[in-house]
């Protein structure tokens, strides 16, 4: 039984961001961590700097990827602070990190993508080291007559056919 955080590899990381600093910018990425003993969310922090115009949407590769017993799940959601000054979103409204996402070729590498979706002509600004999204684990259950056997690897639609 476990359930932890861990980092992707600096060769993983460097596949989703590519910049001369990637090793620095790695070396510096921190686990996702609870802000306080009663919170429900693990904050997930900015691995560099971004600015977001209105309507300006980024993928955020995170570098953290999550080893979770199979009958748990990690949904992503928004920060509340960003959410409620900004508007920010989540693209898929929900991110929804499967257990068996971990054993992805990508190493399960989770990535956000937000969008400014301010309807005050606001900028987002978020630093390096910033919560800015937050991670709950939950624990879902099957139905009596399930059957699923397929193997993932990969995310965003990989079990579509
Ligand atoms: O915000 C997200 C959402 C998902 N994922 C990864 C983890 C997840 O396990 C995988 C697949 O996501 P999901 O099941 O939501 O996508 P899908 O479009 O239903 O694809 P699939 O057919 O791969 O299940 O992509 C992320 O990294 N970030």
């Amino acid at each position: 039984m476990s359930t932890l955080f861990h980092k992707v590899s600096l060769n993983q990381f460097a596949l989703a961001y590519k910049d001369n600093n990637v090793e620095n910018i790695y070396n510096d990425i921190k686990l996702p961590q609870r802000a306080t003993k009663g919170s429900a969310g693990y904050d997930f922090f900015a691995p560099f700097d971004f600015t977001l115009k209105p309507n300006e949407t980024i993928t955020i590769p995170t570098g953290i990827r999550c080893e979770m017993d199979e009958n748990r799940v990690l949904m992503i959601f928004p920060r509340s602070g960003l959410g409620f000054k900004y508007r920010m979103q989540l693209n898929n409204t929900v991110g929804i990190i499967d257990s068996d996402y971990f054993y992805s070729d990508n190493e399960g590498h989770i990535f956000i993508k937000i969008t400014n979706n301010t309807n005050e002509d606001k900028v987002i600004e978020v630093k390096k080291g910033q919560g800015f999204a937050q991670g709950l684990f939950m624990q879902y259950f099957l139905t009596d007559d399930d059957d699923a056997s397929a193997i993932r690897n990969g995310g965003f639609g990989s079990t579509t056919k």
